[in-house]
């Protein structure tokens, strides 16, 4: 049997969250991130990719996909609150959908029927 991760103190989620991870909030034992997006579609596509990351990284949030928002929910099930796989697949799911390409590449369109990822 595994030993479960090690439980990281209140204090330190939230400092590491202002620090690294802004637009992720402490919630209870979780760490919960929203992603507002343009419409089914764009939830749907968004959802995939954390799921794959997920799947990758043998770690799996509870994902809640509405047709205008995309909300995560992580913690460490095996330690009952959050840990730094929780914190490293946070900062892999926003260096992921919360991506916004440079050059040469141009982006989605900003014409509303294109809206994708809406960036806070
Ligand atoms: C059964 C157990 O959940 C699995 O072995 C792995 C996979 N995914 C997981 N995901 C999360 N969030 N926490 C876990 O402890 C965990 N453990």
């Amino acid at each position: 049997m595994r030993t479960p991760p090690p439980l990281l103190e209140d204090a330190a989620v939230d400092a590491h969250l202002a620090q690294a991870l802004p637009a992720w909030r402490r919630d209870g034992r979780s760490i919960v991130r929203t992603f507002r997006t343009g419409g089914w579609k764009a939830t749907m596509l968004a959802a995939g990719a954390v799921a794959h990351l997920a799947e990758v990284a043998w770690h799996h949030p509870t994902l809640t996909l509405a047709y205008d928002r995309l909300d995560i929910r992580l913690d460490t099930h095996e330690s009952g609150g959050i840990t730094g796989r929780d914190l490293a697949l946070a900062a892999a799911i926003e260096r992921t959908v919360a991506w916004q390409p440079e050059a040469p590449l141009e982006g989605t369109p900003q014409a509303p029927r294109f809206a994708y990822i809406r960036q806070e």
